[in-house]
């Protein structure tokens, strides 16, 4: 594949520009935008006015779109942290694309094990540590980047863009599909192509370009046996300890081997087909890389890469994620909580829907209850869930990001699904039943919501190149 003459000089800008953006990565990552944390909801807008002017500088059109409130669980409302529209050409001979990133974070502190402060963006070994380093300040930064890149050359871009960078992704999209869907005949109207990069590569060396995303559906289970935490040497013996509800609650959900006790919850599940088969067969992707890089002892379907790879993908997965109330720190404590708060979730996958499967979850949960017997309080709470979503991955959109990966990394980039969530992508296939495309740029051991979350510099300075070898190719359909 010969090379577009253009290619030669945004690649060469952009690797020249390096420390640059490194030094824009370390400002971003610097910004606590923790969306799940009221306490940080300054931040989360600063951050959101840090972008704003990056995309004003890059020539962009910018209108920062207010969105409402937050409820909190005391009742009081928080504003929630605006969202940017950025647009940068309206020619009307050219397809329109609808870029979307986000600028908030998951939690991060030094304690949960990391090696470097989260928030103090370090460089070791060719990787750069930090929060949101590759979830998902990076790739937003790669776009800009990309802009960036066409403006210093002179050279037009073939496309014309419309950003959408929300900053409650990590905290239910909160406000977001309200404002996509007041925007289909304004701000949407003129979209042809949707372009998202907040997932991960399958592995390390070769690229992926993504068509599924499973949905997810959030829980907390609260149990409450007192009014405050008690000395279990005074009360141990004489209450129903809350904390023994919901472990056995918890316990409740799945079989030692992971799978879902739930009933009915995987029958609408849509059966495999063999043409989805063949697509899985030719994924690179080293099982015995995967395991070491998680550091764990064995993996479920372990000797087989297919249903390993479906497991994550297309099928539905339980996991229990925390409890709040319960002591966590180093060393015993003998106490009793007085309220504990169990929280997991279920990524669900076609064609499974979101009220089927909450009704089912809270009805086997409030039967096991039942069972159990107990004299305590318990509530059951959901969050706002994000939908699946698959899509057709031989559009000629999907041939032009391929077409640009292949001059970035030289190789063929994988087909691969993402067993991960992003609210906005069902939103806006359901919006704008226009052909979505999933870019990743990191890596699969880069450690999104994980401690030591990083972006390698070579996939932070190569993704910069994909975006803009990506503009091109659809300017090219
Ligand atoms: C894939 C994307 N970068 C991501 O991390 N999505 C989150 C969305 C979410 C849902 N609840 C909290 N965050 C995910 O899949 O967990
Ligand atoms: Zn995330
Ligand atoms: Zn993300």
């Amino acid at each position: 594949m010969s090379l577009p003459e253009v290619y030669a000089q945004l690649f060469k800008y952009i690797d020249s520009h390096r420390d640059e953006y490194i030094e824009e990565l370390r400002e971003a990552v610097a910004v606590q935008s923790v969306s799940g944390s009221p306490e940080r909801r300054k931040d989360t807008c600063r951050m959101v006015d840090w972008t704003a002017k990056k995309l004003q500088k890059a020539g962009c059109e910018v209108t920062i779109r207010d969105i409402g409130f937050e409820e909190l669980p005391d009742g009081s409302e928080l504003p929630l942290p605006p969202v940017i529209f950025a647009t940068l050409g309206s020619d009307p001979k050219k397809s329109t694309i609808c870029i979307y990133g986000h600028l908030d974070v998951q939690p991060a502190s030094v304690e949960d094990g990391w090696e470097s402060e989260p928030f103090s963006l370090t460089e070791r070994d060719g990787k750069l540590y930090g929060r949101g380093a590759t979830d998902d300040k990076g790739p937003v930064l790669c776009w800009i980047h990309a802009i960036e890149a066409y403006n210093a050359m002179g050279a037009e871009i073939p496309v014309n863009i419309k950003f959408i960078l929300e900053s409650m992704e990590e905290s239910g999209c909160l406000g977001l599909e309200e404002l996509l869907a007041a925007e289909k005949s304004s701000y949407l109207s003129d979209i042809d192509y949707v372009c998202v990069s907040d997932n991960y590569w399958v592995g390390t060396e070769v690229p992926n370009i993504t068509y599924g995303l499973r949905g997810v559906c959030e829980y907390q289970i609260a149990v409450e046996c007192a009014k405050q935490d008690l000395h279990s040497g005074l009360y141990g013996g004489a209450v129903h300890e809350a904390l023994g509800d919901l472990v056995y609650l918890l316990n409740t959900l799945t079989d030692s081997e992971g799978n879902i006790l739930i009933p009915n919850l995987l029958e609408s599940v849509a059966p495999v087909t063999s043409e989805e088969t063949d697509l899985y067969r030719s994924i690179t992707f080293d099982l015995n890389e995967y395991r070491r890089t998680i550091g764990g002892n064995k993996l479920r379907h372990n000797e087989d890469k297919i249903q390993l790879l479906m497991h994550r993908w297309r099928y539905p997965s339980l996991s229990i994620h925390g409890i709040e109330g319960a002591y966590s720190g180093s060393g015993l404590k003998t106490v009793i909580p007085g309220k504990v708060i169990g929280k997991f979730s279920i990524r669900t996958v076609p064609n499974q829907q979101t009220n089927e499967v909450n009704e089912m979850v809270i009805s086997y949960l409030e039967h096991k209850w039942k069972e159990r017997g107990s004299p305590n309080n318990f509530k059951i709470t959901v969050d706002p869930p994000g939908d699946w979503w698959t899509e057709d991955p031989f559009h000629p959109h999907y041939t032009a990001a391929r077409r640009a990966a292949k001059h970035v990394y030289g190789v063929d980039a994988d087909l691969t699904r993402e067993g991960a969530s992003i609210g906005v992508v069902s939103i806006l296939k359901q919006i704008l039943q226009k052909n979505i495309v999933l870019l990743p740029v990191g890596a699969s051991d880069d450690g999104a919501h994980a401690q030591n979350e990083k972006i390698n510099i070579r996939n932070y300075i190569e993704g910069t190149k994909l975006f803009s070898a990506y503009l091109y190719e659809v300017g090219q359909i």
